[in-house]
């Protein structure tokens, strides 16, 4: 009926199509199934290496390996996009620290193979790495979490919760408090992440006070990726193109798990010379 029955099909969609992947990987390795590690390149070889032998609570290594990509897809997709969404709208509306970004990147990528840029070149991009932070802080791709106790507890704050409470923590309006983020809490500003010891290095926060990513044993494990992720996409738009926002165009988060913008971004790219 309805959406359960559109999320059944959407999720056979899934699994076939993960399933094809697996398929295809299989025959690359040969009969016997067997992954040497040496020859293992691609998060996909790496996994059906280290999963070798593991069923996980299905009983079933095939199945138990599609959940981990389709959880990886689902937790690793819809967060970065939003999050350079929020990143580009940003931008467009403060330019000259678009125009420093693009001076960092020119100054420290260049005309560098875009296709051999590693983790080591995108360390120097403090201003991008800054700008990307203010953009997750003010409008974290998952903006709302709740969890429960597992037994009845009292928290730091001298509230007593047992094991029916819910306890709702919206990392939105943390990143706008100003008693955590100082008075300048609404403006979007990448300086915020620059380390006060020395120049080019950026500053460290607690994932208690930045939690776009969530703390403590359930953090996001593809944190790291997800930064590579958008620095990547980031250097190739601006090093490229100045970001105008299409005039008229309404921005404004949509009723969804992940803080998605409702009417999309509609942007203009402009050649940069
Ligand atoms: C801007 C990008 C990202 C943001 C803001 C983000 C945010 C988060 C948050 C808030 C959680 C905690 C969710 C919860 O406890 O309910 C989480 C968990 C997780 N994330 Fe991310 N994430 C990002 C990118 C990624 C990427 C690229 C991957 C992997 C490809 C990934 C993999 C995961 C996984 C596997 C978990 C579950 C960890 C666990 O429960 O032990 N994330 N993420």
């Amino acid at each position: 009926m309805g959406k359960e029955k559109k999320l059944t099909e959407a999720c056979k969609v899934f699994d076939e199509f993960i399933y094809k992947c697996l398929s295809r990987k299989e025959e690359e390795f040969g009969n016997d199934g067997r992954v040497e590690k040496e020859e293992t390149t691609g998060l996909l070889k790496s996994l059906m290496t280290s999963f070798q032998g593991q069923t996980g609570t299905s009983g079933d290594s095939r199945r138990f390996l599609k959940d981990t990509i389709l959880n990886l897809m689902i937790a690793g997709r819809d967060t970065t996009s939003t999050g350079l969404s929020w990143f580009f709208y940003l931008l467009a509306q403060n330019p000259s620290i678009e125009s420093k970004i693009r001076g960092e990147i020119e100054k420290e990528v260049g005309d560098a193979d875009w296709k051999s840029l590693g983790v080591k070149e995108l360390r120097g991009l403090v201003y991008l790495h800054g700008g990307l932070c203010e953009a997750l802080r003010l409008y974290p791709p998952v903006a709302l979490e709740h969890k429960s106790p597992y037994e009845a507890d009292v928290l730091p704050s001298g509230h007593a919760v047992n094991e029916n409470s819910k306890i709702i923590l919206s990392f939105y309006s943390m990143g706008r408090m100003e008693w955590i983020w100082g008075k300048d809490c609404m403006e979007f500003k990448p300086e915020r992440w620059f380390s006060e010891e020395g120049k080019g290095r950026v500053k460290h926060e607690p994932s208690y006070k930045f939690t776009a990513f969530h703390a403590g044993p359930r953090t996001c494990l593809g944190k790291e990726m997800g930064f590579i992720q958008m620095k990547m996409v980031a250097i190739a738009i601006i090093y490229h193109y100045h970001v105008e926002v299409v005039e008229g165009h309404k921005v404004c988060p949509g009723d969804s798990i992940i803080l998605q913008m409702k009417y999309g971004l509609k942007v203009r790219l402009v050649p940069i010379n």
